[in-house]
């Protein structure tokens, strides 16, 4: 049965599913779409995915789908600043779960270097994003706190990431809250995307976005996301 629709904005577009699985399907066929279009348009299409948990099955129904895809550059909306084949790092999880069969053939460009501080990664990773081309896509997700790509809640570096005005494309974060010191994509970086999803799924995350309508960035990240002149594709499984 499909889920109630959300108490959102009517900018942001729902697209709700009974399961993970089908709500994968559904966010891979947008993604071959927007990628596609891109192509056709610009000759070349640049997806920005997030890692965690709960992006598997969209990267795996995403890697399958037929599109051109040695025209196709995917990046990371976060990273934890681990070596690349560390099990929490998401490079490792992209390579892993989206690089594998049609997709294959599309270039991946990382967003830590191993072995740097937090800080010069940043500052590296944003010298390359600050001359890149605009996000044809980004898949954004949301931690149950509120947080999205790695701006966490109070974390040092969060602000400087939310700030409207801020003229970096990455920054460094250090939530205390998960293990690993963070690289994120700021807000203005992340408003960039022609296209932008959130891809959430369960009561609790449903509550927590529904809280963030109207609620200060500082301490719901996500609600920086949720603004009227920003169409957002919702896309949400129990
Ligand atoms: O690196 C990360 O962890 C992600 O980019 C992060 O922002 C993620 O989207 C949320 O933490 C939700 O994670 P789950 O989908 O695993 O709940």
């Amino acid at each position: 049965m499909t889920p109630a629709a959300l108490a959102l904005p009517a900018h942001v577009t729902q697209h709700r599913y009974a399961t993970a699985s089908e709500a994968a399907s559904a966010l891979a066929e947008l993604a071959a779409r927007t990628l596609t279009t891109a192509i056709d348009a610009r000759g070349s299409a640049h997806l920005y995915v997030s890692g965690g948990r709960s992006p598997v099955p969209f990267l795996e129904a995403l890697s399958r789908q037929p599109l051109a895809w040695q025209h196709v550059t995917v990046g990371l909306v976060d990273e934890r600043c681990v070596p690349a084949d560390d099990d929490a790092s998401n490079a490792r999880l992209v390579r892993t779960h989206l690089l594998q069969n049609a997709a294959h053939a599309a270039l991946f460009e990382p967003l830590y270097e191993s072995g740097l501080d937090a800080e010069t990664a940043a500052q590296r990773a944003d010298t390359r994003l600050a001359i890149g081309p605009r996000p044809d896509l980004v898949v954004l997700g949301m931690g149950d706190d509120g947080h999205t790509a790695s701006l966490f809640p109070g974390a040092p570096g969060t602000a400087a990431g939310l700030d409207p005005r801020g003229t970096r494309s990455v920054v460094a974060t250090h939530p205390q809250t998960v293990p690993h010191a963070r690289l994120s994509l700021t807000l203005p970086a992340l408003r960039r995307a022609r296209t932008l999803a959130l891809a959430i799924q369960g009561e609790v995350k449903r509550h927590r976005l529904e809280s963030a309508v109207g609620a200060a960035p500082e301490t719901l990240p996500i609600a920086a996301m949720l603004d009227a002149d920003l169409p957002l594709q919702l896309f949400f499984n129990p």
